[in-house]
């Protein structure tokens, strides 16, 4: 898909399941197996479904170029270890993250159920998604889930001079009695990486604190932060310390590459992040006391009578109703894209 194919032109819609069929078809057309397809072409289309543009089909070209290059392996069976009562590990095969996962679920749900608690520690693994994805399904079986991934250098620790972590997000997922389950799912950057590079596409400035130029200075051009230049944390030096525990816990705790480890240089083309994901599972049944979806809601009412209008999710659930409604809109000349792709 080309660049030009971001900025709006006529729109199209499509039903999701078509759009995860279509996206499964491109995924296998370009070496993954069917398997590993299936998985991303959901993951992929329920962002777009929820209105998660960054990491929706916009991703589709440098998941190509990537496989292209034969940076991942797109066929890769992921190992999985069962390391204690607590503890699953998995070896993705320099495959994709969420294939590794769905292979560690049963298990790791198994032992949260019975133990309350639950680790995976996912390594050798390409994260290119959302990470809210990864979680809410737990929280809609009434666990409570939190995700950390690492990602790429491309943001300045709080007082440094040059970039050395990545956009590194943190998820959290925990059920609640009457509604959707309450998520949210955050860069620790300022901005996501993902989110500068439309930007740039749509030749839009940048919010004044979001990165630096190649000299160091700040800058609100998208381009001089993609070009030489880097993203800051968000929040200063405690969306840095956020930061450096993903680093800590998606690469160090799994075994996985820090987000500065891997060099994708010797391969043109290449564009997932080669780290590591961590996640911790909880059965909320095992708490004390009144019923922890009870609790969370109650948190929720107190929230909204504050005067809170908007929740972490909300969006993206009112985005998602209205694409059941009427279909997924699509820039029609990205869906024509996708359709030469599947079959090109
Ligand atoms: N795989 C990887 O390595 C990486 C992936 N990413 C992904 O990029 C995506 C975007 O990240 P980011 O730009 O930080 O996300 P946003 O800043 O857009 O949103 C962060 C969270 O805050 C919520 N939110 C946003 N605005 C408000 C508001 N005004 N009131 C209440 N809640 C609000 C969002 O809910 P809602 O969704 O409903 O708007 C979301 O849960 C994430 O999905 C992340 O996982 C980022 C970095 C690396
Ligand atoms: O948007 C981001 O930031 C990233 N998304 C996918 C993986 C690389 C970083």
């Amino acid at each position: 898909m080309s660049a030009q194919s971001t900025v709006a032109t006529a729109c199209a819609s499509i039903r999701f399941a078509e759009l995860v069929e279509l996206l499964q078809q491109v995924f296998v057309r370009h070496g993954t197996s069917p398997q590993v397809a299936a998985i991303l072409a959901h993951n992929c289309a329920s962002a777009e479904r929820d209105g998660a543009h960054s990491h929706g089909i916009f991703r589709i070209p440098g998941y190509l170029s990537t496989l292209a290059s034969g940076w991942v392996n797109g066929t890769a069976v992921p190992s999985v270890t069962d390391v204690a009562s607590g503890f699953v590990r998995v070896d993705a095969g320099n495959g994709f993250a969420q294939p590794a996962l769905a292979a560690a679920r049963p298990l790791l749900v198994e032992k949260a159920r019975s133990a309350g608690i639950a680790l995976l520690a996912i390594h050798n693994s390409h994260h290119f998604a959302a990470l809210w994805p990864d979680v809410e399904p737990f929280a809609e079986d009434g666990l409570v889930a939190l995700s950390v991934v690492n990602s790429m250098t491309c943001v300045v620790p709080h007082g440094a001079d040059r970039p050395l972590f990545g956009t590194n997000p943190i998820a959290f997922a925990a059920p609640r009695a009457d509604g959707a389950p309450i998520v949210f799912d955050l860069a620790t950057s300022a901005m996501a990486h993902g989110d500068v590079q439309i930007a740039a596409r749509k030749g839009e400035r940048l919010p004044p604190g979001m990165g630096v130029d190649s000299l160091g200075q700040p800058t609100q051009d998208p381009k001089a932060i993609l070009e030489g230049g880097a993203l800051l944390p968000f929040g200063g030096h405690k969306g840095s310390a956020l930061s450096m525990m993903v680093e800590l816990l998606a690469a160090a705790l799994t075994g996985g590459n820090f987000s500065f480890e891997f060099d994708w240089t010797d391969h043109p083309g290449a564009r997932t992040p080669w780290t590591g994901q961590l996640l911790i599972v909880i059965d909320p049944s095992k708490t004390a006391g009144q019923s922890f979806a009870q609790r969370s809601q109650e948190l929720v009412r107190q929230m909204h009578a504050a005067g809170l209008r908007r929740l972490p999710g909300d969006r993206r659930h009112r985005t998602r109703a209205k694409s059941q409604e009427t279909g997924i809109e699509l820039d029609a000349q990205a869906l024509r894209e996708l359709r030469a792709l599947a079959t090109g």
